[in-house]
């Protein structure tokens, strides 16, 4: 049977296609289309010629400038998987073999193979084309997930994926960055091993070579064993196959990986060895993998919109695309660099990919539109002049500008959990002039509030009511309300549980932050700065609020040392450093790093062979200039902590 002239014509189109969309996918990691669409033209290639060369060529091009080590020729090949999209296909693929299918996710990242000798790794590679792959062994001992060390002899090799959680994409998206896998791409790749460290990479490990384990699930189970992330995955009956891609679809908004589809495996050992496997995938598993979860549509125009912090974001709208089964016409675009990054133009034709199956975002541009996006050069909500901080441009007036108070004002009723202050609310509060901050909620009177559009005396005073219940809040809370950049959830944690009282974090310097573990320089400085802007609010805010130290991971929220401070210095005799630490911790007691003025006893340990150390000078020179702060012997601590355990 001879080919048409016009089929003819459209295998080398696609040929060339694939060729062009696998160099930008796998060597430069800037593919110019989704994968749905690309896996559009490779089931195309497959029905009019399944042989073409092209569809078994995989990985990037053997181009030595870009090898970071050796190469590495795999002890077995690392094929591809085979694909499908249709509960029949994936039926048909199960009437294939007896027993149990385990279902996982299908990890978007980059593939490695793992191999360890005598316990140790040796080896870590890049898929490569399958055949030979890349040594990224040093890059990929800086990633936490992989142990450097197993708890066996056997010489095995170790399967998974190297992906980027989305919480630590967080920030590469803020900062414009499209998609995770790409980044993670470039990150395994970096010659230096401390910058590819800095994209805190992870793994998930899927398959073990080399084992007698005789099904999927006892390798699974083996490789959380040898020290790797436990795999989130199912064990269906093979007439349930389909409820796996159900639930990953159910589950996939809440990962904190992004997966492109489900990987099916048959579970038992022997039954995968009788399937064998073809050259390009083994048959014993198949992936079903999401689609439509990107289209291209067009740019029409850029709203923007004020943050409480000031921050003038803006936002896509589009020509309506149906993604998913919803129908999207907004997308975020982050900040004003985000546009000039991706060369944006209203008129352009954009792809839009909800990533995760949730959240809709705008990655290239296929064809330039003709027009500009205009920059606003006033803030859209108050008109005040906008100031470009590198990435973003801010309202100059955010303190006054109704749209950041309204934001900060929705910030606070949402962190301390105040029920029903929805925007329209809030607008009318802040119109009447009755809510212009986080301290009017607490002088709400319920008669003012009926006077807003369809408000009424019911709905009145359960918003009044909202508020008393909020006049109890813990440290952690509180900080985190004051809607201070970098002050989010975490490092709020951090500071209620180490300073344990208001006082003590209003006194924190940025040299004292910084020798918290986790807060670097641009969070301390940003932390302090930050409460001392917010003072006068704070101060107000403590009129209304009563403001409770947290419950202690050591021990109970109030002790006998509740709101008192130590600082230690010397070494101890009659115990470890961080063992006293603990018990004073365990007492309701803070334990801070310097000596400061609000400071209540500096501990001095017993072994005092050295001089003076600068604590000590530093304590007592602000004794000398009146501060209350104590000098306590490490016999004097023993004894407080001994008869504070008895009472
Ligand atoms: N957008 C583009 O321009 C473009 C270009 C080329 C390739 N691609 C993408 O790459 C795909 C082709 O690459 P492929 O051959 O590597 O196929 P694949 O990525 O679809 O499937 C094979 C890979 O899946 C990964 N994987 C993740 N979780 C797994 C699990 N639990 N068990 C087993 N494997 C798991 C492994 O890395 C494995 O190598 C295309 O389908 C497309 O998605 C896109
Ligand atoms: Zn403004």
């Amino acid at each position: 049977m001879s080919k048409s002239t016009k089929e003819k014509a459209e295998i080398e189109r696609l040929e060339s296609e694939i060729r062009h969309h696998n160099r930008l996918y796998w060597d430069l990691a800037t593919p110019e289309i989704s994968d749905v669409d690309y896996d559009k033209l490779v089931r195309r290639l497959k029905e009019l010629a399944p042989d073409a060369p092209v569809l078994s060529e995989m990985g990037p091009s053997k181009d030595p400038a870009r090898v970071l080590g050796q190469e590495f020729r795999h002890k077995e090949p690392m094929l591809s998987l085979d694909k499908c999209y249709e509960p029949a296909e994936l039926e048909e693929w199960a009437s294939s073999f007896d027993g149990k299918v385990v279902a996982m996710p299908k990890f978007d990242g980059i593939a490695c193979a793992l191999h360890y000798e005598g316990g140790r790794l040796k080896v870590a590679a890049t898929r490569g084309d399958g055949q030979v792959g890349d040594d990224i062994t040093v890059n990929v001992l800086e990633i936490k997930d992989v142990p450097a060390k197993i708890p066996t002899k056997e010489t095995i090799e170790v399967r998974g994926e190297i992906y980027m959680r989305l919480s630590v994409f967080a920030k590469f998206k803020a900062a414009g960055m499209a998609n995770p896998r790409n980044l993670t791409a470039g990150a395994i790749k970096q010659k230096d091993k401390a910058k590819s460290a800095a994209y805190e990479l992870s793994f998930a490990a899927y398959d073990l070579i080399g084992t007698k384990a005789d099904s999927q699930v006892t390798e699974l189970e083996e490789l959380v064993r040898f020290g790797f992330a436990k795999m989130d995955y199912l064990v269906l009956e093979r007439d349930r196959i389909m409820e796996g891609f159900e639930k990953f679809t159910e589950w996939r908004p809440n990962l904190d990986y992004e997966i492109d589809g489900v990987v099916y495996k048959v579970d038992s050992i022997k039954e995968q060895r009788r399937l064998g496997q073809t050259s390009h995938h083994p048959r014993f598993a198949i992936a079903y993998k999401f689609q439509g979860d990107s289209g291209i549509t067009v740019l029409r125009q850029v709203e923007w919109s004020v943050a409480r912090t000031g921050a003038i974001t803006p936002v896509a709208i589009v020509e309506p695309v149906n993604l998913s089964g919803v129908t999207v016409t907004r997308a975020s675009l982050h900040n004003v660099a985000f546009i000039g990054s991706l060369g944006l133009t209203l008129g352009a034709h954009v792809t839009l990919v909800r990533r995760g199956g949730v959240i809709p975002n705008l990655e290239n541009v296929t064809t330039p539109g003709t027009e500009p996006v205009p920059i606003p050069e006033q803030c859209p909500s108050c008109g005040s002049p906008v100031v470009r901080e590198r990435d973003f441009i801010f309202c100059t007036t955010p303190n006054t500008c109704k749209a950041a108070v309204i934001g900060q004002l929705a910030h606070y009723a949402a962190t301390v959990g105040m029920l029903g202050f929805g925007d329209a609310i809030l607008e009318h509060g802040y119109n009447a002039g009755i809510l212009r901050s986080p301290v009017d909620f607490y002088k709400l009177q319920w008669e003012e509030i009926a006077k807003f559009e369809r408000c009424g005396e019911k709905i009145a005073k359960k918003l009044v009511a909202e508020v008393d219940k909020k006049r109890n809040l813990e440290l952690a809370t509180f900080l985190r309300a004051l809607g201070i950049s970098e002050l989010g959830k975490h490092v709020s944690a951090i500071l209620a549980d180490r300073y344990r009282t208001l006082d003590l974090v209003l006194a924190v310097t940025e040299e004292e932050l910084l020798e918290t573990h986790s807060i670097g320089s641009s969070i301390a400085k940003s932390v302090v700065a930050g409460l001392a802007e917010a003072r006068p609010v704070i101060e107000a805010l403590r009129e209304h609020v009563t403001i409770a130290a947290p419950a202690h991971q050591d021990g109970g929220a109030e002790g006998p040392l509740s709101n008192m401070s130590f600082v230690f210095t010397g070494k101890m005799v009659a115990f470890s450093r961080s063992e006293a630490e603990k018990r004073v911790r365990a007492l309701g007691g803070a334990v801070l790093s310097s000596v400061t003025k609000q400071l209540t006893y500096l501990v001095v340990g017993a072994d005092k062979s050295g001089p003076k150390s600068t604590k000590e000078k530093a304590a007592e020179k602000l004794i000398g200039q009146g501060a209350t702060l104590k000098v306590l012997s490490e016999d004097e601590l023993l004894a407080m902590l001994e008869s504070d355990k008895a009472s």
